[in-house]
């Protein structure tokens, strides 16, 4: 338990007609019941409570003396008689209470001063303790048609009421149509009035206002974003994430649930996240950015196949990997990569990224020391460092895991032990493999066995990686292998299209967080800590459930 620090404020106050010591402090508001009697008793409820300053949604005054007042959510709840006395004597405190699975949600609990001077003071004084690096004007986007189509539902019924009760003001905006919000934040948005944007939608909502926050804040810092080499400017503004579409994984990873209360009291109570970007160019073109997964070949014909048949729903994902399963088709291309040096953690370690992560801020620490070196030196991870490796090869598949893209469908994830914001990507290399060994690999995302140990699978912790598809290599190159490949070449030509035949097309395209890309040739950069989440990473379940908590039986 967090320890209490100096007291603030320390009174006698009541809970529920029972006497309670309640004790606040700059951490930590805790109220004991006065026993009369020294002995323990092992069936009476815990009679000390404690909630972390940090975690106190907001307080109010009870004002009302009609002897009732209505719930946010519409019901009608009677206020208890305080042995006759004047309301404006009680204060309620709602704080954030734990559920299952990483749920959280709002408790409440009212104290009866003996004077209203006494309950002026322990209000002003918690609400002093509130105004730290709390939102408190956020601008909000929801995408309508997002998931099953209830964004504006769930935004006005679960979360407007919530950021009212803490006081926080908020600017609406329902987008029109798609790229919305993501050009409002680039070109129109008042950025500097905000605290925060909150992005009611799924995974392609949040791209939108990712792009538009990365790309409006290198324009306001001069930083030109169509340059790989160019280190982004980092954007100050934080994001919440309201999970309200068909896939909602960056929420999951960064929350542990999708849950729009549990994100709706991460944002009030300000906690925050760091996050890695990584950017995408082709040919010093920006493309995307990405901050989950970066899949070419298995990953990016599931997506391309599964695109056509958007019209058999969420089934079309299991249809379409299937079929690219049974397809097996392999590409063929050269993968250069900068391995991450002097950080700490593998992706083949047991480690998770968690809350309080010390590998993220191990790792977060030193590119921003690296970062400035750079800025000193002028010296850059380019090609002339010598660092580079280069691999040619036939693969499945090449996946870069920014995150450990957990969700329900793969609980570990493509790389379990891939930080939040540690600075680097998990580059997977599956090699071309006979279909049992694939599918041996493809298991393993479910299993306790480690995924990466295969003699077909290489991963590698990156900064930065490009990847260059075997048909548009130099004609050098390609002669190496036209001998042996001769007969094979001239089949691909004309059978490219047909699988039957055994041939192989020549490229496969790039899933960039679930969005086709429109080049196979790549170049990709982490940029460590990019951008900023009201999250706080999944938190460490504890041992053993408290069994007084309702929520938890
Ligand atoms: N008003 C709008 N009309 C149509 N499309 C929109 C609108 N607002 C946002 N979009 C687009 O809808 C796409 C999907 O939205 P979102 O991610 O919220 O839901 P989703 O159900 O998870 O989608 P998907 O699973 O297809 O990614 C986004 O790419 C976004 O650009």
């Amino acid at each position: 338990m967090e320890r209490p620090g100096r007291l603030l404020l320390q009174s006698e106050l009541r809970v529920r007609n029972a006497a309670y010591d309640v004790s606040l402090s700059r951490s930590l508001l805790i109220w004991k019941r006065r026993t009369s009697s020294p002995v323990y008793h092992p069936f009476r409820p815990s009679v000390c409570h404690s909630v972390p300053v940090s975690e106190i949604i907001s307080v109010r005054e009870e004002e009302e003396e009609n002897g009732s007042r209505q719930r946010d959510d519409g019901s009608w709840k009677k206020i208890r008689e305080r042995e006759g006395k004047d309301c404006r004597q009680a204060f309620t405190v709602l704080y954030v209470e734990r559920c299952r699975q990483h749920r959280w949600r709002c408790a409440e609990v009212t104290f009866t001063c003996s004077d209203e001077a006494v309950c002026q003071h322990w209000v002003s004084s918690i609400r002093e303790q509130l105004a730290t690096s709390r939102p408190k004007h956020l601008l909000v986007y929801i995408n309508p048609y997002g998931g099953k189509r209830q964004g504006k539902r769930i935004y006005e019924q679960k979360v407007a009421p919530l950021f009212t009760q803490a006081g926080i003001s908020t600017s609406v905006i329902v987008t029109e149509y798609a790229n919305h919000a993501r050009d409002h934040l680039k070109m129109e948005a008042e950025l500097k009035k905000f605290d925060g944007v909150v992005c009611v939608g799924g995974d392609g909502m949040f791209s939108e206002i990712i792009h538009g926050l990365i790309w409006r804040t290198q324009i306001d810092c001069g930083v030109d974003p169509n340059s790989p080499e160019e280190a982004l400017s980092p954007c100050s503004l934080r994001i919440g994430i309201i999970p309200a579409g068909s896939t909602d994984c960056i929420c999951f990873a960064s929350v542990g649930t999708n849950d729009p209360v549990t994100s709706a009291l991460h944002i009030i109570v300000g906690d925050s996240q760091p996050l890695d970007v990584c950017s995408v160019h082709h040919n010093n073109m920006f493309l995307r950015y990405s901050v989950s997964l970066l899949g070419y070949g298995f990953y990016g014909d599931v997506l391309s196949d599964s695109e056509r048949k958007r019209w058999m729903g969420p089934a079309r994902y299991d249809f379409s990997g299937l079929k690219m399963f049974l397809t097996h088709h392999y590409y063929e291309g050269t993968v250069s990569y900068l391995p991450a040096k002097g950080i700490i953690g593998t992706p083949r370690d047991a480690t998770r990224c968690r809350s309080g992560c010390v590998i993220c801020q191990h790792n977060g620490q030193l590119n921003s020391e690296r970062s400035e070196k750079y800025e000193m030196d002028e010296a850059s991870d380019s090609e002339s460092s010598g660092e580079w490796r280069t691999i040619r090869g036939k693969f499945l598949a090449i996946n870069a895991a920014s995150m450990s893209c957990a969700c329900p469908r793969s609980p570990k994830g493509l790389s379990p032990a891939a930080h939040l914001a540690d600075g680097t990507t998990d580059l997977i290399l599956v090699r071309k493999c006979s279909r049992f060994n694939f599918l041996r690999h493809l298991l393993r995302h479910t299993s306790k066995d480690d995924q990466f140990d295969l003699t077909f699978i290489e991963v590698h912790r990156v900064r930065r990686f490009r990847f260059m598809p075997r048909h548009c290599q130099s004609d050098s190159d390609l002669e190496l292998d036209l001998h042996e490949n001769s007969k094979r070449q001239i089949f691909s030509q004309i059978c490219k299209d047909h699988p039957a035949c055994g041939c192989a097309p020549a490229y496969s395209s790039w899933n960039c967080d679930g969005e086709i890309l429109t080049h196979t040739g790549i170049d990709v950069r982490v940029h460590g800590q990019l951008i900023k989440l009201f999250a706080r990473g999944i938190e460490e379940l504890p041992v053993f459930e408290d069994l007084s908590n309702p929520c938890a039986i």
